[in-house]
């Protein structure tokens, strides 16, 4: 109904619509037409209709109308209710798996140890180890593999940045915040940056790198321990270590996709092998 202005009572007073009573006698807030929450509050002067000795038209002089009740909060969606549990149960779960997060903690004897894992998977070792190789490499093919590692590295550097930025969960409240060398995307802990290159650079070395079987598994193995160790160091929450294994994986197709070669970018490998 249309609302007109306030009165002090809070009610709202409604211009009046021209309501048809049906028979004499109706009472006025009955007339025809008052919708939901309004009601008749003065009748106007009734009409008698012509050719018709009973029959008047009733005419409401003013309405009152009520504010409509306030919504019901929207139903949580299943998808809602089983994210926020999911989450609920990460961070329980985090925080009894963080048992290194400091000196005192269950395991706290362990964690110099996690934190010399921590430096092997970190970028910066990575990349000044890369840029190293790249420096002394004397053969074509090393030169191509290192330099798409050096891209790959820049990638999950630059992807890592923009997720943990538009995400921006913060790191669990138990993670003191000692890490070697971070930058400033670095105090949110979605995705976990050492569990996204742990497992891209897994990939990278399985596919380009001829080792034996032993070594293989070592890779693998060191991979998964990093990732465990960013949730018992405190770090990272499960979920973010799991969507940095993920994301990682799939970060590896990003770089066969766009592989860097002599045929795909001749001008970067005519200025190298100056
Ligand atoms: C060239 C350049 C911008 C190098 C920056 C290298 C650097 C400081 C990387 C940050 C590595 C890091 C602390 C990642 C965080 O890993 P989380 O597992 O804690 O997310």
């Amino acid at each position: 109904p249309y609302k007109g202005s306030g009165t002090a009572s809070g009610e709202q007073l409604c211009p009046p619509p021209l309501l048809p009573r049906l028979w004499p006698g109706t009472p006025p807030h009955t007339l025809l037409g008052a919708s939901a929450g309004c009601r008749c509050i003065r009748a106007a002067a009734p009409v008698r209709l012509p050719g018709s000795p009973l029959a008047t038209l009733g005419l409401c002089g003013f309405r009152t109308c009520e504010p409509p009740p306030p919504l019901p909060p929207p139903d949580p969606s299943c998808a809602a209710v089983a994210l926020r549990s999911l989450l609920a149960a990460d961070l329980r779960f985090s925080r009894q798996l963080g048992v290194c997060a400091g000196e005192r903690s269950a395991w706290g004897s362990a964690r110099p140890l996690l934190r010399l894992l921590e430096v092997s998977g970190h970028g910066v070792p990575w990349l000044a180890g890369t840029l190293y190789g790249l420096g002394r490499s004397e053969s074509p093919a090393g030169r191509e593999v290192l330099l798409n590692l050096l891209f790959a590295l820049l990638l999950d550097l630059v992807l890592v940045a923009v997720v943990k930025g538009l995400v921006r969960r913060r790191r669990p409240t138990h993670n003191k915040m000692d890490m070697f060398v971070t930058i400033s995307v670095d105090k949110y802990s979605f995705p976990s940056g050492h569990a996204t290159r742990a497992a891209m650079v897994c990939r990278f070395v399985l596919h380009h790198l001829v080792l034996a079987i032993p070594l293989r598994v070592l890779v693998v193995l060191w991979a998964i321990i990093v990732g465990i160790s960013r949730v018992m160091l405190g770090r990272h929450n499960v979920t973010d270590v799991a969507f940095g294994f993920i994301m990682g994986y799939m970060q590896y197709n990003v770089v066969k996709y766009f592989w860097l070669s002599p045929l795909s970018a001749p001008a970067l490998f005519a200025v190298w092998n100056q």
